[in-house]
């Protein structure tokens, strides 16, 4: 890693799996720290660090403060760290302390996270509310503007109603589907496009809605005359016993017939060259009349839907003038605006820092307006002498149908105003020799013509692609090529000899239980040492149905979210009362958590129940004159005091801290209070990013205990800890959480994913369409290029599982009947073939 760049600098690392980006990143974060000078909150705040998930953001975190422990321990990774970044034992020392002291400042996170905050600093300026939120969920979001939609419309708005009754007729009629939850479909279809316009672009039409009656008559007039002057120059339609000639008479109950993808009209009829040359005018404008259907057909699938979105999406605005609330593609858009009036020292002025430095993992996932709404304030760090550091590897590119954007990453440096260098990383630091060369041999392998052409076409097509040359098939083969050449990675000189490649074929899936059940409890020391990836969670699903069954214990995503924490239900539990202390239910929670040290839980609930259960009238009596029944007031009664000491005033003494000091500390206190990291030692990560996700939603949000609780039900218990080391059980996950991390052992048990099909897609004027076959010419062009997009992704999906070993790689293949089709398992299957390794039939 070059330490010595001029400011202002762009750097560039373009790598492939584990050769270090990430290693080099915190290392250059380190660097930049000793470069700040001394340690103040202020230079924490200007240094940035961008990473694709908050669960990366949480480990990046970590990295950065067991690194700087390292160095003041003067460990010897420590000392190589002192080396590499400069910072002695007592620099580190000094950056620690303040690191820890103003937590809140570190600037380690999302790129969405960041454009809030800076949102929010000039919420004012933007015209918008003060106490904005932003809401993640962009779907829970949405489903509140359909309902408040549903609820207009049932209440007699005319114009509303009448859009919803022409999307159910588009629903019934012209896309002959039925079902029970139209509703349901609706609603997916608003979504999908909410989606598209925050990802893509706008979803607004240029152009109303063809005149789709128009184009129809016009289709049917010009099959009819073929008809009639084929017949009336003596020709014939050839095979009559398909009926072509039928076919032209009535093209629109006849859409997929044959002759009308022939090329010429000599395929299509029998009659003398120079009859064929007269009418061959009149083939090809119902050829083009029949493509100019096609497309508005399309368009007029979706027209109802694009009406009715364009009120929803008034009734999103409503809902952030209301209460605040804003989108995530919304404020995208927000903050570009702000950036582009030059706004820039205003907002450093706000935020209480200039950002100087930029360090951004895994660019290869950022999406165009991510990179828009960051553009102008990397720009203003560059011209004030400050750097940025981009890392990725567009072989792993695997959030396209997240908007990410690979070809980003050649675009930036050509953008900035700055020197621009390039470092390669030339080793796998990862695996071990057999698991590198087994994917340089297979991987280079698609950067071959010919294999390249073959995953193409196999991917876009099928089993039976097209003969010969194929446009589509070779712009694929083409990026194909471009992703994977140079994928082949070289040994460091020290790298671990050995590792193990395992590959079997089997013919039924059960019997890919049968050998996980063989191989994992006798394979490996410890279960923490084994990963098992798949595509989708319902595999995932799947899988932890058998290794439950088997015994073993396993650990999956959702085992890691941190609602499901015994320790973090009891805290929320403990918030819910603070919010609102007659709620009885929360404080049963408390007790039966055991938050409190000194209650014996279920002697006081027994004990209240009993009172209830005896009348009001006892309980009203331990209450004093109140008429509510709350289990709080009951602990609180002077009667029970010194059964249960303390527990009350506690209770008490928190509940007074309620809106005098912020969530925050609020709980911190609790911590300490309760001695909870030393009573619960086996739920401190959850504890720890619990407490992070607090700090996060208050930078983020402000929000108090109710708005803290608000953004906890509505999916902050769904945040997750990053799979935590030295936990003796199996791994389940899903290829796309696993993207940046290693394990020693890693099964691949169903690589036989496909290309997803999205018919929603954009054609050349702009407009979108909604794509069924038979397909215009103009949308084939849109709907392949997005088909293109997501089979390079498919691929990168490959490339993630297959680098993620240390020391041992298995996978399965599963060549029951029931598969068909072409799917990466196949390309797979070859790949390995053609490059000599053995796959092993049980
Ligand atoms: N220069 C190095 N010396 C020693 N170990 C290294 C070095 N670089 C990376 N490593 C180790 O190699 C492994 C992979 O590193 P890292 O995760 O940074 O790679 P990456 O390029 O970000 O990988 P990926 O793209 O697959 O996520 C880690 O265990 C890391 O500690």
């Amino acid at each position: 890693m070059p330490t010595n760049l001029p400011v202002p600098h762009v750097l560039q690392i373009r790598a492939s799996a584990g050769a270090g980006k990430t290693y080099q990143l915190t290392r250059q974060y380190l660097r930049l720290l000793k470069g700040l000078g001394s340690p103040t909150p202020e230079a924490l705040r200007s240094l940035v660090a961008i990473t694709f998930t908050n669960v990366a953001a949480a480990e990046m975190k970590e990295r950065i403060i067991s690194s700087l422990k390292e160095m003041i321990l003067s460990t010897p990774e420590g000392k190589d760290l002192s080396r590499a970044t400069g910072l002695s034992p007592r620099e580190a020392e000094s950056w620690l302390e303040t690191i820890l002291r103003y937590y809140g400042d570190l600037q380690i996170r999302t790129i969405d996270s960041l454009v809030f905050t800076i949102l929010k600093a000039v919420a004012f300026e933007l015209g918008l509310r003060p106490d904005l939120e932003a809401e993640l969920r962009e779907d829970q979001l949405l489903a509140r503007a359909f309902d408040r939609l549903l609820l207009e419309a049932g209440e007699g708005e005319k114009e509303l109603e009448r859009l919803f009754r022409q999307v159910l007729t588009t629903f019934l009629e012209l896309e002959n589907l039925g079902g029970f939850n139209p509703e349901g479909k609706i609603r997916f279809r608003l979504l999908t496009l909410f989606r598209q316009e925050i990802r893509k672009g706008p979803a607004d039409s240029p152009w109303g809605p063809s005149s789709l009656k128009a184009l129809e008559e016009e289709l049917c007039r010009l099959g009819q005359e073929l008809t009639e002057k084929v017949r009336e120059h003596g020709g014939t339609f050839k095979y009559p016993a398909y009926g072509w000639e039928k076919m032209f008479q009535d093209p629109l109950r006849n859409l997929k017939a044959t002759p009308f993808k022939k090329d010429s009209l000599a395929e299509v009829i029998k009659a003398p060259r120079e009859v064929i040359d007269r009418l061959s005018p009149l083939y090809e404008a119902f050829r083009q009349a029949f493509d100019a259907y096609l497309l508005a057909r399309a368009v007029e699938r979706l027209a109802p839907y694009m009406k009715l979105y364009a009120r929803l999406k008034e009734e999103l605005e409503t809902i952030r003038q209301e209460e605040g609330l804003i989108h995530g593609g919304g404020w995208l858009e927000l903050i570009k605006e702000a950036l582009s009036k030059g706004w820039t020292p205003h907002i450093y002025c706000k935020l209480g820092a200039r950002l100087r430095h930029f360090l951004i993992d895994e660019f290869q996932d950022t999406s165009r307006a991510q990179w828009e709404a960051l553009e102008a304030l990397i720009v203003n760090c560059l011209a004030e002498g400050g750097s940025l550091v981009y890392v990725g590897d567009t072989k792993q590119a695997i959030y396209v149908w997240r908007g990410g954007d690979s070809e980003l990453f050649q675009e930036v440096p050509q953008s900035l105003p700055a020197d621009a260098y390039r470092l390669d990383l030339p080793y796998n630091w990862r695996s071990c020799r057999e698991i590198v060369e087994f994917n340089n041999r297979i991987f280079s392998l698609l950067a071959e013509e010919e294999m390249a052409l073959w995953v193409a076409k196999g991917l876009l097509y099928g089993t039976k692609p097209p003969r010969g040359v194929d446009p589509y098939a070779s712009h694929l083969a083409a990026r194909i090529k471009q992703t994977f050449d140079g994928a082949v990675q070289q040994l460091p000189p020290e790298a671990p000899e050995g590792g193990k490649i395992r590959l079997y074929q089997v013919k039924e899936e059960e019997a890919i239980r049968g050998l996980l059940e063989e191989m994992l409890p006798s394979s490996f020391e410890k279960y923490g040492q084994v990963a098992l990836l798949v595509r989708s969670n319902k595999q995932a699903e799947r899988l932890s149905t058998w290794t439950f069954e088997m015994g073993l214990p396993t650990v999956t995503e959702n085992a890691l979210r941190l609602a499901g924490s015994p320790l973090i239900q009891s805290l929320t539990a403990l918030l819910r009362f603070l919010e609102y202390p007659l709620d009885n239910v929360a404080l049963a929670g408390v007790l039966l958590g055991g938050l409190l040290p000194e209650t014996p839980a279920e002697e006081v609930l027994r004990d209240f129940l009993v009172s209830w259960q005896r009348g009001r009238g006892a309980l009203e009596e331990y209450e004093g004159a109140g008429t509510n029944v709350s289990l709080y007031g009951y602990l609180k009664n002077d009667r029970f005091k010194k059964d249960f000491s303390g527990v009350a005033d506690r209770l008490e003494a928190f509940l007074g801290r309620v809106g005098r000091v912020s969530t925050y500390d609020l709980i911190r206190g609790i911590f300490d209070e309760l001695d909870l990291w030393r009573r619960f030692p086996a739920e401190t990560a959850f504890a720890r990013r619990f407490l992070e996700l607090v700090l996060r939603y208050e930078e983020e949000e402000g929000g108090d205990v109710s708005g803290f609780l608000d953004f906890w039900r509505q999916g902050g218990g769904r945040e997750r800890l990053g799979f935590p080391e030295g936990l003796s059980a199996v791994r389940i996950m899903t290829i796309h959480a696993a993207k940046g991390l290693e394990f020693p052992a890693v099964f691949l048990p169903f690589p036989h994913w496909k290309i997803r099909f999205d018919p929603l897609v954009r054609l050349d004027d702009g407009r979108l369409g909604y794509a069924t076959s038979p397909y215009s010419q103009k949308i084939r062009a849109s709907l392949m290029a997005a088909k293109i997009s997501q089979a390079l992704e498919a691929l990168n999906l490959l490339y993630v599982a297959l680098t993620r070993a240390k020391r041992e790689l298995v996978v399965f293949f599963l060549s029951s009947p029931k598969r068909q089709g072409f799917d990466i398992g196949k390309v797979l299957w070859r790949l390995i073939k053609e490059a000599g390794y053995f796959i092993e039939e049980t």
